[in-house]
C-alpha cells in the first residue's frame, strides 16, 4: 500500500499495517471506553489546562481533517498535572467527525459512537521540540473531547466561520485569539490510557486523557463539517465524500 493512508476500503484502517506495522502493536488507540471496567487511580490528579489565546497561530485544512495550530516555543499554553509529569505544550488542536449523526468519534464508551471528537494536542518539554517528543513513550499527551448534538456552540462557530478561507486541502490561514479553553466541557473528569496516534505514523507516543463530559455542537453546525469541500478536497473517492454527497442529495430530494 502507497503511503497515501486515508479513509476508504483500499487505503482505510485495515490496510494500514501494510505500511505502518505498528498499527498491529501493543498500545494501539483508538479504543472502546468501558467505564465499568475502569479503575479508580487516587494517585490520578485534576488536569491543569492553562491556554493563552495569543498563541493561537493559523487554522489548516491538512487533507484529513482541519486542524489549528499554535506558537509553541514557550510555556504559554500548557497542560500539567492529571495523569502527567512535567509540562506539556499545546502544539494544535483537531477534530474527526463522520458522514451521519451515529458515528464519526475515534474513541467511544461502551460501543456508543459520538458525532465527533476534538483532540488537542501537547508534547513533552523534557524534549526539545513537538517531533522529538512524538517519537518517545512519553512524549505526547492528547486531551480528548466529545461532541453531541445539541444546542449551538459558539466557539466552534468561530472555527467553522473560518472554513471559508481553507476551502481547499493544504490551505491555511491566520487565525488569531482563538482560546481552545472555550471547547472544553464545564467538568474535566476524564479517563486515560497509554495510546497512540489514532492515524498514521501511529506512534505509540500519546498519554490519552479523554473527558467524560462532552460538548455540544448543533444539527447545523456539524452539517457544515461534512462539506465535502473542506478535508475530503483531493480526496474525491474517499468514502466520507462519496456516503456525504449521498447523505446530501437524499437530504435536498427529500
Ligand atoms: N488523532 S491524533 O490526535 O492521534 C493525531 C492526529 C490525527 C489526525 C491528523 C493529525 C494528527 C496529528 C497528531 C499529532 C500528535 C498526536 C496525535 C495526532
Ligand atoms: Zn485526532
Amino acid at each position: 500500500m502507497s503511503h497515501a493512508w486515508g479513509y476508504a476500503a483500499n487505503n482505510g484502517p485495515d490496510k494500514w499495517a501494510d505500511s505502518f506495522p505498528i498499527a498491529n502493536g501493543p498500545r494501539q488507540s483508538p479504543i472502546d471506553i468501558v467505564p465499568g471496567e475502569a479503575s479508580y487511580d487516587a494517585e490520578l490528579k485534576p488536569l491543569v489546562l492553562k491556554y493563552d489565546p495569543s498563541t493561537c497561530l493559523e487554522i489548516l485544512n491538512n487533507g484529513h481533517s482541519f486542524q489549528v495550530t499554535f506558537v509553541d516555543d514557550t510555556d504559554s499554553s500548557t497542560l500539567k498535572d492529571g495523569p502527567i509529569s512535567g509540562t506539556y505544550r499545546l502544539k494544535q488542536f483537531h477534530f474527526h467527525w463522520g458522514a451521519s449523526d451515529d458515528k464519526g468519534s475515534e474513541h467511544t464508551v461502551a460501543g456508543t459512537k459520538y458525532p465527533a471528537e476534538l483532540h488537542l494536542v501537547h508534547w513533552n518539554t523534557k524534549y526539545e521540540s513537538f517531533g522529538k517528543a512524538a517519537s518517545q513513550p512519553d512524549g505526547l499527551a492528547v486531551v480528548g473531547v466529545f461532541l453531541k448534538i445539541g444546542a449551538k456552540n459558539a466557539s466552534l462557530q468561530k472555527l467553522i466561520d473560518a472554513f471559508e478561507s481553507i476551502k481547499t486541502k493544504g490551505r491555511q490561514s491566520s487565525f488569531a485569539n482563538f482560546n481552545p479553553a472555550t471547547l472544553l466541557p464545564g467538568c474535566l473528569d476524564y479517563w486515560t490510557y497509554d495510546g497512540s496516534l489514532t492515524t498514521p505514523p501511529l506512534l505509540e507516543s500519546v498519554t490519552w486523557i479523554v473527558c467524560k463530559e462532552p460538548i455540544s455542537i448543533s444539527s447545523e453546525q456539524v452539517f457544515l463539517l461534512r462539506e465535502p469541500v473542506l478535508p475530503y478536497q483531493g480526496d474525491w473517492l474517499c468514502y466520507h465524500t462519496l456516503e456525504q454527497l449521498c447523505v446530501q442529495i437524499l437530504s435536498l430530494l427529500l
